[in-house]
């Protein structure tokens, strides 16, 4: 089970890709938890094995990834031993993912009102789906005659709104933000983060968010755990971790974001 403040919690998790001299151990032993209506960021250089513990809640991981061990609480089961079917309830249900590239998540071929219908049909099926489509898009602060958009009509920007729109649509109870941003031009970004920001106010959202941008930690994780080779090398609240680094990784990842101000 997990403690009770915990929507979820990571023990030890280990997920390796190939084996004898060419084994990788893509997450080495990790374990984290995140509680109801905080935001928790993974940071860390590329290939330390971040988004694979994210896939991993919801055994997302690519086909050749082996679970070594560890488990992975969510609403007292531990996902590593659920069958593919009892895994889809829960993934967009009660975990949601968004990608970098909004783009690749959605049809090209249907308007952004039918795929938010397709997963409200497949998750709420109480709702009024016109009127939920509308508030949905309002929550994300997009028009509502949005829904008749297809894809490759709208921005980046409202692309990833819609991409949030669509994650919020089951309600979630963890969204996972695995590098949110990255695609997205600078003033972009900044108008995404806020909206996470708010949303994770307004709904009460719990997030796992991915990142190596240190900036994003600053303005929106609660806590964060800092990846290396696999392993995490430090945790903490975000303010003590990023004001007062303990290991020399963190350091070097601190003194790589470059400064606009000139120290005094
Ligand atoms: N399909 C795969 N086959 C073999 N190795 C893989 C596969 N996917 C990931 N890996 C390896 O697992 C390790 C962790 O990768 P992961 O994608 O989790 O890193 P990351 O920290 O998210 O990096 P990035 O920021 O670049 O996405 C890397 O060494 C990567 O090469």
């Amino acid at each position: 089970m997990t403690d009770s403040k915990s929507i979820i919690e990571v023990r030890e998790l280990s997920v390796h890709f190939g084996h004898g001299d060419e084994l990788v151990k893509a997450v080495d032993g990790v374990s984290f938890s995140i509680a109801h209506g905080e935001t928790l960021a993974l940071v860390g250089e590329s290939g330390s094995g971040k988004s694979i513990s994210a896939l991993s809640l919801t055994r997302l991981a690519p086909r050749q990834a082996v679970y070594a061990g560890g488990e992975v609480l969510f609403g007292g089961q531990n996902m590593l031993d659920l069958d593919d079917a009892e895994l889809r309830k829960i993934r967009g249900r009660q975990i949601s993912y968004i990608f970098q590239e909004p783009m690749v998540s959605f049809n090209p071929v249907f308007t952004i009102g039918w795929q938010i219908e397709e997963a409200l049909k497949l998750h709420r099926k109480d709702v009024d789906r016109k009127s939920e489509i509308a508030r949905l898009l309002e929550l994300v602060h997009l028009p509502a005659r949005m829904d008749r958009a297809y894809p490759h009509e709208m921005s980046g920007g409202q692309l990833q709104r819609c991409m949030i729109a669509m994650a919020l649509a089951c309600s979630p109870e963890l969204l996972v933000a695995d590098e949110p941003t990255t695609a997205l031009d600078v003033t972009v970004q900044r108008e995404i983060l806020n909206l996470l920001k708010e949303l994770s106010d307004k709904v009460g959202l719990s997030t796992l968010m991915i990142t190596h941008n240190l900036g994003i930690v600053s303005d929106l994780a609660d806590r964060v755990c800092v990846m290396q080779k696999g392993m995490i090398v430090e945790e903490g609240k975000t303010r003590q971790v990023l004001d007062d680094p303990q290991h020399d990784y963190t350091k070097q990842l601190m003194a790589a974001v470059p400064r606009l101000r000139p120290k005094k």
